[in-house]
């Protein structure tokens, strides 16, 4: 089933085959041994995988890119911050109602992916501790990180810390943005429904004129206040310029500072009309947590906190004004396929980025995780073919370690990254080296 668009490649509108349910799949007899443990280092069958590879995961935080494009359009500083950090959150979206388990990348596997507007390449450059190094540019941007995610199982959910920083540039304006990304938690591993969270809070610093955004990703207390997120985006000078709010799963508006004190001022005026007495002593400490520097009514580090004067009420109040505020919507999460929950509830992007383009114009680098036999046959839906081939898959990756060590050469160079300083954010990261695009695979190493 597949449809051609206007890209220049086949569009897949689903997998070639349906998942197995997740009640088929026994996570408890896997993980009663795990309680505390770093889950990257335990094999798990490959009934709980989601047939793409954590590289091709990674991929889908530039499933809303065009929203770089914007960015690099606007002449204020702050509508810039306001955009890197609206993609920031639609960065999150794809991981809605996602519990498969992307496949662990082998040590050299590199993933690609090129669109009308931008290219990605993406690299495992580390296997102990697993590290997915990957850069995208267009003629607005580039995009580019790392993340080494920190799996651990906690009894009843799976904590999941995606260590890294990531990077967005402006060519127009040659400034670099930073962020990590926050801290991420699967619920009901045991019993229920498993569903996903988001939450602690993450700060974009602009690293050339000190502007930056802080994003609260909210802990979900109760159904409504699941998935929300709140943020200010503020100068140099550490004046709030945007309040910005949403669902990291559904959409994200923003207020200027101005409107936003406007309603609070109107919001309180109306309260303690209404409730004069009853509500007296609520008000009072209401109005005194205005000047408070209580950041959204969350406790963060106090370097974070800063010496802004007003950061605002606590969250719930900002939830009730979403409605009233003179607002602007700056991204709205599109709508799943109607057959997604039958797919691992891939999106439409994540749809495409295990198919291999029959219609490309250079043959695939022989590292490409399209051609790890594992993940093509549980998508294909044969779950014993794609254990046996995980299985060696990861042997060889064992041997190939070994032999390494016993050749006394126990380190691996990556092909495409090295480990460097970011001349823009002065921080060590993983750059990409180059050369991938010009297509010189040739040197390559066999790994599947
Ligand atoms: C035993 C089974 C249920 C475990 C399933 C664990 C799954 C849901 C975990 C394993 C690795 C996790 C990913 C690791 C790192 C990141 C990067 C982060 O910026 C967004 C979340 C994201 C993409 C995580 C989403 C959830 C994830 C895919």
């Amino acid at each position: 089933m597949t449809t051609s668009n206007n890209e220049s490649f086949i569009q897949r509108t689903c997998l070639p085959s349906e998942m197995l349910q997740w009640n088929d799949r026994n996570i408890m007899s896997v993980l009663k041994n795990c309680l505390g443990k770093e889950l990257s280092k335990v094999t798990m069958p490959v009934t709980l995988n989601e047939p793409l590879s954590f590289l091709q995961r990674v991929c889908e935080y530039m499933e809303y890119a065009e929203i770089l494009n914007k960015a690099n359009k606007e002449e204020d500083p702050a509508d810039r911050m306001k955009l890197v950090a609206t993609f920031a959150v639609s960065a999150l979206a794809s991981n809605w109602e996602r519990v498969g388990k992307p496949f662990n990348p082998l040590l050299g596997e590199t993933y690609e992916l090129q669109r009308n507007d931008f290219k990605i390449l993406c690299e495992q450059v580390s296997h102990h501790p697993p590290i997915s190094a990957f850069h995208a540019e267009s003629s607005n941007y580039k995009f580019y990180g790392s993340i080494n995610p920190k799996i651990k199982f906690m009894g009843k959910s799976i904590n999941i810390q995606p260590k890294g920083m990531v990077t967005v540039e402006l060519t127009r304006w040659n400034e670099a943005y930073s962020w990590s990304n926050v801290n991420c938690c699967v619920h009901n591993v045991v019993v229920g429904k498993l569903w996903i969270e988001q939450l602690g809070t993450m700060e974009i610093k602009n690293h050339s004129n000190g502007y930056r955004a802080i994003l609260d990703f909210k802990e979900a207390s109760s159904s409504q206040e699941a998935n929300k997120v709140f943020g200010i985006v503020e100068n140099d000078e550490k004046k709030v310029r945007y309040r910005l709010f949403g669902k990291w799963n559904e959409f994200l508006k923003c207020a200027s500072e101005e409107d936003y004190q406007l309603c609070m001022q109107q919001k309180h005026v109306n309260e303690s009309m209404s409730s004069h007495d009853r509500n007296s002593k609520k008000l009072f400490s209401k109005l005194n947590s205005f000047k408070m520097p209580s950041f959204l009514g969350v406790n963060i580090q106090d370097d974070l906190v800063g010496t802004s004067e007003l950061k605002s009420l606590s969250l719930n109040e900002d939830a009730d004004i979403s409605s009233d505020i003179k607002s602007a919507l700056l991204w709205k999460c599109k709508e799943r396929p109607a057959y997604s929950s039958k797919y691992y509830h891939f999106t439409d992007f994540a749809m495409q980025l295990n198919a291999i383009n029959p219609i490309a114009s250079h043959p695939l680098c022989n590292t490409d995780s399209r051609l790890r036999p594992d993940i093509r046959y549980l998508e294909e839906g044969d779950v014993t073919a794609a254990s046996a081939q995980k299985n060696r898959l990861e042997e060889k990756q064992r041997g190939a370690e070994l032999s390494r060590k016993g050749q006394n050469n126990d380190s691996w160079q990556p092909r495409w990254f090295k480990f460097d300083v970011n001349p823009l954010t002065k921080h060590e990261d993983w750059m990409y080296s180059g050369g991938y695009w010009e297509r010189s695979h040739q040197t390559t190493s066999q790994i599947f």
